[in-house]
């Protein structure tokens, strides 16, 4: 499978989102990558429904929602009310991590779990099964425009070992300091799915970055 680009949202200009949300609709993107963060599990507060409706009025492409709150439980539906195709939560704010996967599925939206950088892939070993997508934090979440994480690639690899063996149409996803410096060798160790904020939308020429994340050739960049 050709591997997918998620633009985040969380670098766009909040002052002209519409014109962002046009760039992205007109580029090679799969996904719009949209970061919730409630204050409590991040340190950060990014944004909540009425910007996620402004954004889904002219978004033309699934919306990729990457929940960084505490307790998401209690916010699933209205998530999935709100247009999300792919809802992730953390691992380390879900208790009740199989249930939680559950309710998701039953919304209609496909499942994903995201792990931060200290969280081993091997506490997956009892849910990878049950997911859609697992998103490999390869930043400390809360902020975008951070600096990558080296561990990440091995991370990946150890995850598609797993995968491999106990469900082989897993998604998995890479979040934070993504670059053209890093992204053919994080595809070279099986990532499927590219977040890209700020080196998106800080670009002279964003949608060219796009195309450029998306016909990279795995391994052919790598630091
Ligand atoms: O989840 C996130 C931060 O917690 C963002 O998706 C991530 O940081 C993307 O931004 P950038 O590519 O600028 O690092
Ligand atoms: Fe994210």
């Amino acid at each position: 499978m050709n591997h997918l680009i998620a633009p985040s949202v969380l670098a766009a200009d909040f002052a002209n989102l519409q014109r962002d949300i046009t760039m992205v609709n007109e580029s090679e993107a799969d996904w719009f990558h949209i970061d919730i963060m409630d204050g409590v599990f991040v340190p950060n507060i990014s944004f909540g429904f009425p910007v996620l409706e402004a954004i889904r009025k002219y978004a033309g492409k699934p919306l990729d929602v990457h929940l960084m709150i505490t307790d998401p439980d209690r916010y699933l539906e209205a998530f999935a009310k709100a247009g999300a195709s792919v809802i992730t939560v953390h691992y380390e704010a879900c208790p009740h991590l199989h249930r939680t996967i559950a309710a998701i599925k039953d919304l209609g939206c496909k499942a994903g779990v995201a792990l931060n950088p200290h969280t081993p892939v091997h506490l997956l070993e009892d849910i990878i099964q049950d997911v859609d997508l697992v998103l490999i934090m390869s930043v400390n979440p809360g902020f975008g425009g951070q600096k990558f994480i080296q561990r990440t690639f091995e991370k990946i690899r150890t995850l598609k070992l797993m995968a491999a063996e106990r469900n082989n149409s897993l998604l998995v996803e890479v979040d934070g300091g993504v670059n053209l410096s890093n992204a053919g060798k994080l595809l070279s160790c099986g990532a499927n799915v590219l977040v890209a904020g700020n080196f998106v939308f800080t670009a002279n020429d964003p949608k060219s970055v796009i195309s450029d994340l998306k016909n990279l050739t795995p391994g052919l960049i790598g630091v």
